[in-house]
């Protein structure tokens, strides 16, 4: 529809649905909440602009996100974070890589279409 409210309220349950598929893919909730320096030293001298799936749905509920790429910017924001900090060999820096793939497959234009159509 044209209507702004209805509109942000079909993204916005859009948004959700994405961040519970992706947080499906992180049972370790690795991505659940921010880091703190106190489990990963000098975290926060390092990351400029920290990102987790706890922030994110923050923003979906203060309707900070009025487009899907910039859900998807801070997405890859939280992914490339962890694989920035931690070496190659870490399992955050795996985890990272893999829900990244898992993420960007999800928003990819093909999954899209099937999701866009599934809306009122
Ligand atoms: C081992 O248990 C936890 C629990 C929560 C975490 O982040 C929310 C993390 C964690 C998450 C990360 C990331 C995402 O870089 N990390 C990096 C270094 C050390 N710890 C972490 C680990």
């Amino acid at each position: 529809t044209n209507n702004p409210s209805e509109n942000r309220q079909t993204l916005q349950q859009l948004l959700t649905h994405l961040l519970r598929a992706l947080e499906r893919r992180d049972p370790q909730q690795l991505f659940a909440w921010p880091v703190t320096d106190r489990i990963a030293p000098n975290y926060s001298r390092l990351i400029s602009k920290p990102m987790d799936f706890e922030t994110i749905r923050r923003s979906i509920q203060s309707d900070l996100y009025t487009s899907l790429n910039a859900f998807v910017a801070d997405f890859k924001l939280m992914c490339e974070n962890a694989m920035t900090y931690n070496q190659p060999e870490t399992i955050y820096y795996k985890a990272a890589k893999r829900l990244l793939h898992a993420g960007l497959k999800l928003t990819g234009p093909e999954k899209l279409k099937t999701l866009l159509s599934a809306l009122p």
